[in-house]
């Protein structure tokens, strides 16, 4: 089944701003991550998909529904976690997410129920009583979160869920992100202007610039491998350097990592008959691949 799908999907605002131009794009249930720098039309593109604003031309289907047509369809299957926060402060991280359940269409009892239960899974079972107002950034992103979840939604739209967190608050939250879309089986678009970051939990990848579209693919096929052999060794990488090149392998260095062009499998053994020469502990060895930001760099050169 097509999870989302677009066909020249357009957007204009006010007749000026283009903030989505004949965008064509179909991806499968999974992790998909939607990036673009600021302004490159990922939040247009969520209030397109849960039908909160029109596109001025193009079709739009999400979980097989049009949300022009059956907004209230789209929104009962699909939660949704806006990027900036309006958590009114003197209500409990409980009473919010009930209350939000409720309009959601939940029964009383299982409004509750719910609550508490999206309240776990993010992490803030035992705060749930406390007013959100004293509560920490992270700690309102992972509110934000749970009322997207408080439905049981086939799909969670996320709008920079890492936004205003610490690198440790960015790690837990993409954790949790990974965790939702793996384990409870829902498939999560999470939008981010910051590329590696969605590249390390994502099966798919989205990439929007000025409204177009630059790429759609699943990540693996982004990342092809190389023909350059990465080794590490976690001490004695100047001594192992100096062997290789004695060997006649034209050695480069990025940090801790040699870097060896593969001519064939003799290449393997000639590293690992050094390592084990020198004695050497071997972290790893592998041929390196392709990272997804090199490919869009390339692409914007090939462009210019
Ligand atoms: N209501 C609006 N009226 C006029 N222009 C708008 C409106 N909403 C967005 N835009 C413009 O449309 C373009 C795309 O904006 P959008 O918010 O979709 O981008 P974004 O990729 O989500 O960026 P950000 O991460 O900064 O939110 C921008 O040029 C923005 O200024």
């Amino acid at each position: 089944m097509t999870l989302i799908a677009t066909q020249s999907l357009t957007k204009t605002y006010g007749g000026r701003v283009t903030a989505l131009a004949d965008l064509t794009v179909a991806v499968e249930p999974g992790i998909i991550g939607l990036v673009g720098a600021n302004g490159a039309g990922k939040s247009t593109l969520i209030k397109i998909l849960l039908g909160l604003i029109a596109p001025t031309s193009g079709q739009v289907s999400v979980l097989g529904i049009d949300p022009t047509v059956d907004p209230a369809a789209v929104r009962a299957r699909v939660g949704y976690m806006p990027e900036h926060d309006c958590l009114p402060p003197d209500l409990s991280a409980a009473e919010l997410v009930t209350h939000l359940g409720r309009m959601s269409g939940l029964p009383r009892t299982a409004a509750r129920e719910r609550a508490s239960e999206a309240l776990r899974h993010v992490g803030l079972y035992e705060e749930r009583y406390r007013p959100v107002g004293g509560y920490s950034t992270g700690m309102k992103q992972r509110v934000k979160l749970a009322q997207a979840l408080v439905h049981d939604p086939d799909l969670l739209l996320l709008d920079e869920p890492t936004n205003g967190l610490d690198p440790a608050g960015r790690d837990a939250m993409l954790a949790l992100v990974h965790r939702i879309g793996t384990e409870f089986g829902i498939s999560v678009l999470v939008c981010s202007h910051l590329l590696g970051e969605v590249e390390r939990i994502c099966d798919t990848l989205i990439a929007i610039d000025g409204g177009k579209l630059l790429r759609a693919d699943h990540i693996s096929a982004m990342t092809t491998a190389t023909d350059v052999l990465a080794v590490e060794v976690s001490e004695g990488t100047e001594e192992l350097a100096a062997r290789l090149a004695a060997l006649k392998l034209p050695v480069a260095r990025d940090g801790r990592l040699l870097l060896v062009p593969l001519a064939d499998d003799g290449t393997y053994d000639l590293i690992l008959g050094a390592v084990a020469e020198l004695d050497l502990p071997l972290h790893r060895l592998d041929q390196r691949r392709h990272r997804v930001a090199e490919l869009f760099a390339t692409r914007e050169r090939t462009n210019a």
